[in-house]
């Protein structure tokens, strides 16, 4: 057959074309072959998908840049092979072995399967969940089976097309460096699919394989329960509260529902329409709790229709956590990320307190990703404890957790401002299950010992640690060389010269004190201009201090076509005037956006409020 002429392209679709043995996805590269489609097959097959800010993340069709069955096969050949080189007893791999989970979408449970196939046989043993499983499970089983790694497919709360691929090693964190390279080198090198890949005899009456859930899922729930103090369980039995939980067509239902029974929460009222796992995702085609009301219409409707004071709603794959309250005048106020954040961490800080009322606060810690409010930051100051941030992604927070508490550190509670939430250290991840349970307990403790709902604890928190007013949020680029050009910009401010940059917005009107430059490792505040935070040259990150005290970072997203955008503005506990700060970011942030991105000239789109 006649190709394009184009030797690298041309032995990518051979290798294609030889490799791939699913019908849908080989039938893709020869109709686009046969129409002569070279440029949509170069962007297919001459780049590689790769390790992004929560794994492997792409839309489902053919190419290697895709998620598809070839590029599943080769990534789990490449990561076995990889844990082979790290853990080269074999005794390891069939006595530790890894742990496979998935959730509801399209192909989630056949590129598990076939994940297990690869390492069934390398004669590793596999615990693989016979069925669906919220994220924080997958985590959760490594620590407790003594995995040497673990799988999660989820795309989370990406459109109904995409699919991912996240990777936990033995720690139980998500992989970062120099684990992701090491894996994406060994993909690199084991790129043949071995001929028994997609032979499903290999998953028969396998001794090999085992179901890990009723290992791992009960437990899970114990510990949760250990959690809590018995004044707290009662103050649970008792208040009349009523909770309206979301699963958004995802996998949470039946885990928040445990969770729930077991910690002697009252049964919340489901969003029956959205409960089951749909990969059509059929009332919310962007099911992102994140995104707000779009997303929560269904919840509301259902809470309102039952008089529910609060609604939790976790993301499909129930590792994050959105949560509003009923206002006086019955509508809901949806709290952000970084104000559940506020009051999760007052309330891990509290349990700690009333678990071990003679604890050293000192050596007690909480985390936020550096995109986050600083609001632990300033609880930390005022009450002792130590706060550390990390780069965005729970894989960074995860991470940092496993190495404070190995220095002998206390891990209260890491969160970030994308509604992800990690209460104590059984998972160390975030998780949309446990934050549930946590978050509802709160409101019980609240609304029985204090007399408050969650609004007027946050409003207690500002008042005792200074307002905290926040802005995340982005615009949509589908086009990377785009994105390349709008980040050079930043970069060669001052008539091109590389790195200089914008010195104020709205003509002078505020001025920049600090950049940090976390893609080149610049950062204008440091004795050697050298940021103290990881560089990574493959995604885009500028930070801006405005002498205002207004932080605003500007940032590529790892797992969508986004560019987003975070601002802060922290006023200490003397400063009244909340409503003038919130203002003035506002003004702030548009101007930045408009200044620094440029939206109508480089065609983005903005986020549909
Ligand atoms: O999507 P999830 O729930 O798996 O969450 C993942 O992606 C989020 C968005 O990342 P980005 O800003 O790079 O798109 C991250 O904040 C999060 O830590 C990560 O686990
Ligand atoms: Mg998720």
């Amino acid at each position: 057959m006649a190709l394009s002429g184009d030797p690298e392209l041309d032995g990518e679709i051979r290798k294609w074309i030889r490799w791939d043995k699913c019908a849908s996805t080989a039938c893709q590269i020869m109709d686009a072959v046969r129409a002569k489609d070279w440029d949509t097959l170069r962007k297919r097959l001459c780049t590689r998908i790769s390790f992004g800010t929560a794994g492997l993340r792409a839309c489902m069709r053919a190419g290697f840049d895709s998620m598809n069955e070839l590029v599943v096969i080769q990534t789990a050949q490449g990561l076995c092979e990889y844990i082979k080189e790290q853990y080269p007893d074999p005794a390891d791999w069939s006595g530790r072995g890894i742990v496979f989970g998935y959730d509801g979408r399209y192909n989630s449970h056949r590129f598990a399967e076939l994940s297990a196939i690869v390492f069934l046989n390398n004669d590793f043993k596999v615990w693989l969940f016979k069925r669906y499983v919220a994220t924080p499970m997958v985590p959760f089983a490594i620590l407790r089976l003594q995995c040497l790694a673990g799988v999660m497919v989820t795309a989370s709360h990406n459109p109904k097309e995409d699919n991912g691929y996240k990777v936990y090693w033995t720690n139980g964190a998500q992989i970062i460096p120099p684990h992701d390279e090491g894996i994406q080198e060994s993909i690199l090198n084991n790129l043949e699919p071995k001929g028994s890949s997609w032979d499903d005899s290999a998953m028969c009456s396998n001794t090999m394989l085992e179901d890990p859930y009723d290992i791992v899922v009960p437990p899970y729930f114990d510990i949760l329960k250990k959690q809590l103090p018995c004044t707290s369980l009662e103050a649970n039995g008792r208040c009349s509260l009523s909770f309206t939980y979301t699963a958004m067509h995802g996998v949470g239902y039946a885990f928040v529902k445990q969770a729930f029974a077991r910690i002697n929460l009252k049964p919340f009222i489901s969003v029956c329409e959205q409960q089951e796992p749909d990969p059509e995702f059929p009332t919310t085609p962007m099911p992102n709790p994140e995104e707000g009301k779009t997303s929560l219409d269904l919840s509301i409707k259902t809470a309102k229709a039952n008089s529910s004071q609060i609604i939790l709603a976790n993301d499909p794959d129930a590792d994050r956590l959105a949560v509003a309250e009923v206002r006086e005048d019955g509508s809901y106020k949806l709290f952000s990320g970084n104000e559940v954040g506020a009051l999760l961490g007052w309330w891990s800080l509290e349990l700690h307190k009333m678990r071990e009322p003679d604890c050293d606060v000192s050596n007690c810690v909480m985390i936020a990703s550096t995109v986050s409010s600083k609001i632990l930051r300033a609880m930390a100051e005022r009450e002792g404890f130590q706060f550390f941030e990390t780069l965005t992604g729970f894989k960074w927070m995860g991470n940092k957790a496993i190495e404070l508490q190995q220095a002998g550190k206390t891990v209260l509670f890491a969160f970030e401002e994308a509604i992800g939430f990690m209460v104590g250290t059984t998972v160390l991840d975030k998780d949309g299950v446990s934050a549930a349970g946590h978050l509802a307990t709160m409101a019980c403790y609240l609304r029985c010992k204090l007399c408050m709902t969650l609004q007027e604890k946050l409003r207690d928190i500002y008042e005792t640690y200074g307002f905290h007013t926040t802005v995340s949020s982005y615009v949509i680029c589908r086009c990377p060389p785009v994105i390349e050009q709008i980040f050079e910009r930043l970069r060669t401010w001052d008539e091109g010269k590389a790195d200089t940059y914008p010195t104020s917005i709205l003509n002078g009107e505020y001025e920049i004190e600090n950049v940090r430059d976390l893609t080149t490792g610049f950062d204008s505040s440091t004795g050697d201009k050298k940021a103290t935070l990881p560089t990574s040259s493959s995604s885009q990150m500028i930070t801006f201090t405005f002498k205002n005290g207004l932080v605003v970072t500007l940032r590529t997203s790892g797992t969508e076509p986004k560019m987003k955008y975070y601002a802060e503005m922290c006023g200490k506990p003397d400063e009244k005037n909340w409503a003038k700060l919130t203002n003035t970011m506002n003004t702030m942030v548009e101007a930045i956006v408009e200044e620094f991105y440029e939206p109508s000239k480089n065609g983005l789109q903005r986020r549909k409020e």
